[in-house]
């Protein structure tokens, strides 16, 4: 049996009042009990976790005029208002003239339904059988007052076409009914008694010694205490620290450039031809600025656009426009910073990465934003090869914490070949993660670059979903609270 040891002053009060009340509204509670009604239904709550009390609640449905309901209670309903005034046939037309227009076309839908009239070569015609009908009854039980269903003694159907007509409007009214356990009745029964207690000690209690004589509310070693959430480092952030520090660690410098960038970079540096489709404004943010291009490379990616330059290569075959390249745009990849730094370093060996944004026109969806992270990365060296290529990327992935890895026939503009590089995820499949490949002549002869060059540019969003075990890639970018507390800093 439940011993009263365990109870506040404010829940001795309140089954004390429970004792007396039965069944108590919160109202009557607080009153009852003394308190402050937030207070009861505190202590009421607390003696339901002992099993002492019992709070229900319940739901009643109040029924009330609208505003215009309460104006047709009063004037009569419009079908009411017309089949009053006429006695003959009458076109709508004269109708609309007497009465407001709105009113007679709501009126003739119900003065046919109801069968006072009826519409004949677009004249009304009354039956002469208009008696109060269902509705009308209701709209009067109501005498301007909230009722219940009961109250209004209405068919079902009566209310809701009212409600439908918004005549009248439904309120879901709360109530809670505290009342006494079993147990709590033998703990009544035994008889409460409240004394005061305290929470804390004072250094006046204690320099009296008067605590001696005081009781102390006992600690409650089962009440969970409030967590607490050390400071730490958003989980996309760790992952992106994480990627950095793996590419670091394999010798890779980091670069860093524009998120403007001209379309010479972005696109055209890239042999992309100018009517490429990803270059559409469907795809890219195009920028009303513009950029210089840089006079060293641009008559060499001209030539190898239009007819492949001085190389066996045919180019895109058509004419390649300097305005077209010198608008700016925001980067749709971060290849624009990698091809523009090998261009500025053309002396191998190189090994160079980025991390960061890059823009797309997306609709946003769980897997798309317009603004996401891509890992981009090169690779120049005299004897590179397509299988340092994949070596490389399969490290990075292992060392990332995914076994298994692999690679599909993939196409870019500027890369032959081209993979997609993909991971395997329990539950999922493959999935895959962004592009790589070996840069095209045509890509690295305009810009003096002589040796083969290993590029790839990896979805690093996508990854941090996989990691994190999200199903929403927008979940990185929310600064969800709940889950930032909740996310480890330890993963498995
Ligand atoms: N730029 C490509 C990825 C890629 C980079 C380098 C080489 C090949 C592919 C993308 O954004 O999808």
């Amino acid at each position: 049996m439940s011993s009263q040891y365990n109870l506040t002053s404010n829940e001795k009060n309140v089954l004390i009042a429970l004792e007396y009340l039965k069944d108590a509204s919160p109202d009557e509670l607080a009153e009852k009990a003394e308190m402050k009604m937030e207070t009861a239904m505190q202590a009421a709550f607390l003696l339901e976790e002992k099993g002492l009390a019992q709070v229900e609640e319940s739901v009643t449905e109040i029924f009330e005029l609208t505003g215009e309901g309460k104006k047709y209670a009063e004037e009569g309903l419009p079908e009411r208002q017309i089949i009053n005034t006429i006695s003959e046939p009458v076109s709508m037309d004269d109708l609309k003239e007497k009465f407001n227009p709105a009113i007679v076309g709501i009126a003739t839908g119900w003065l046919r339904r109801k069968g006072w009239a009826g519409i004949e070569n677009g004249m009304i015609v009354p039956t002469g059988n208009a008696q109060t009908s269902a509705d009308e009854h209701a709209l009067a039980a109501f005498a301007g007052e909230e009722k219940t269903f009961g109250e209004l003694g209405a068919d079902k159907n009566v209310i809701n076409d009212l409600i439908k007509r918004k005549l009248v409007s439904k309120i879901e009214n709360k109530q809670r009914t505290i009342k006494l356990t079993a147990e709590g009745k033998k703990l009544t029964d035994a008889g409460i008694v409240v004394e005061e207690e305290l929470a804390q000690i004072t250094s006046e209690l204690l320099k009296s010694g008067e605590w001696m004589n005081k009781k102390f509310r006992p600690y409650n070693i089962h009440t969970a205490p409030k967590p607490i959430y050390g400071a730490k480092i958003h989980p996309y952030q760790r992952l992106i620290d994480q990627m950095r520090r793996i590419f670091l660690d394999m010798g890779f410098t980091e670069i860093k450039g524009e998120a403007i960038q001209s379309s010479f970079w972005n696109f055209d540096s890239l042999f992309q031809p100018q009517d490429h489709p990803a270059r559409e404004m469907q795809d890219t943010f195009h920028l009303s600025s513009t950029s210089e291009l840089p006079e060293e490379y641009k008559d060499n990616v001209c030539a190898m656009h239009e007819h492949g330059g001085d190389t066996e290569s045919t180019g895109w075959g058509s004419k390649w426009s300097e305005e077209i390249a010198c608008k700016n745009v925001l980067r749709t990849h971060t290849t624009a910073l990698t091809i523009k730094y090998l261009a500025d370093n053309p002396e191998p060996p190189i090994k160079a990465f980025s991390i960061d944004r890059a823009y797309r026109r997306e609709t946003i969806d769980p897997t798309h934003t317009p603004e996401f992270e891509q890992l981009e990365g090169v690779v120049m060296d005299k004897d590179m090869s397509f299988s340092n290529l994949l070596g490389c990327l399969s490290e990075f992935y292992h060392r990332m914490g995914f076994e298994d890895v692999r690679f599909r026939p993939g196409y870019f503009p500027y890369t032959e070949p081209s993979v997609e590089p993909e991971v395997y995820v329990d539950g999922l499949g493959w999935v895959e993660l962004g592009g790589a490949g070996v840069f095209r002549k045509e890509v690295t002869h305009p810009l003096g670059i002589k040796y083969p060059v290993l590029a790839w540019g990896l979805g690093v969003s996508r990854l941090a979903m996989l990691k994190l075990g999200l199903k929403d890639l927008r979940q990185l970018y929310h600064s969800d609270i709940d889950w930032l507390r909740k996310s480890e800093v330890c993963q498995l």
